[in-house]
């Protein structure tokens, strides 16, 4: 990869703001084939390779090493990167797209405020039920390591391709791991956030590959874009000592 791969998503919550980031420090974006076009071109950074992409794939993208920059959800990298935040640099945080990833659990579930409540659930439902508690969730190393540092270990991960909040109510799960940000699908499916159990408060941010390679002028594309300068001098630094 020579030129600057850079990744903003192609739609979704996350598109427009991620283009007015952009387009506020006079780098414009142009879409290929009107609104629903996936190629771009972008002004300003020199030679780019420039792509429109959904926020899961720019967030694996980063972490593979495939892309070397982009705008994405603090809670697609931290869940997607298998060694936590070495995957990533985070050059700026956006002040859009804030959602919390959150467990939660029925209304009626009087007894279970914290998670060290949710552990003993799981320990009476075992021996009740004869099988685990179940979680739902699209987040499964984030809920897997948030678990694990709270001690509870009395549950069985169920993946959700959506509609997460649906799961307690139809039965495919009992507890879940979803984000939220006004509550309100939360509310609407009868459940309530675990007093200590949220798990990562996430905005939209500029993030930079800790795994891509880089060329002089991808770095030279990279340091242009506000946030990203620090992260630029790092990874030449790195670059340096690698080849020394
Ligand atoms: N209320 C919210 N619900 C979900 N995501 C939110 C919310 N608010 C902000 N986000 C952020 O937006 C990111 C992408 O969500 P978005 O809904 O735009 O993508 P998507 O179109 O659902 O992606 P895909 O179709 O690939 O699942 C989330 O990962 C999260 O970081
Ligand atoms: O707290 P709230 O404001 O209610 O937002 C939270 C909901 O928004 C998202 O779903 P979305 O509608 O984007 O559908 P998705 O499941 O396809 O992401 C997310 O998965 C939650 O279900």
């Amino acid at each position: 990869m020579s030129v600057l791969s850079l990744a903003i998503p192609s739609k979704g919550r996350l598109k427009e703001k991620s283009e007015a980031f952009l387009m506020e420090q006079g780098f414009e974006v142009r879409q290929i084939g009107g609104e629903r076009g996936y190629q771009a071109e972008i002004t300003g950074l020199g030679e780019v390779d420039m792509r429109l992409l959904s926020a899961r794939e720019i967030a694996q993208g980063i972490i593979d090493g495939t892309i070397h920059a982009g705008v994405t959800g603090e809670d697609l990298l931290h869940d997607l990167a298998p060694t936590g935040p070495e995957d990533f640099h985070v050059a700026e945080r956006l002040g859009f797209g804030g959602a919390d990833v959150i467990v939660a659990v029925p209304q009626a579930w009087i007894d279970v405020d914290t998670m060290s409540d949710l552990e003993a659930a799981g320990a009476a439902f075992r021996k009740a039920h004869h099988r685990r508690l179940r979680v739902a969730t699209k987040y499964m190393r984030l809920t897997r390591r948030f678990f694990a540092a709270k001690s509870v270990g009395e549950y069985r991960l169920v993946e959700s391709a959506g509609a997460t909040e649906a799961a307690p109510a139809t039965g495919a799960a009992d507890v879940i791991v979803d984000i939220t940000s006004t509550g309100a699908t939360l509310k609407a499916n009868g459940l309530k956030i675990v007093s200590d159990g949220i798990i990562l408060k996430s905005e939209a941010v500029l993030a930079v590959s800790a795994n891509a390679s880089w060329s002089p002028a991808a770095l030279k594309s990279l340091s242009l874009l506000r946030g990203a300068a620090k992260i630029e001098k790092l990874l030449t630094l790195k670059n340096l000592n690698s080849h020394s």
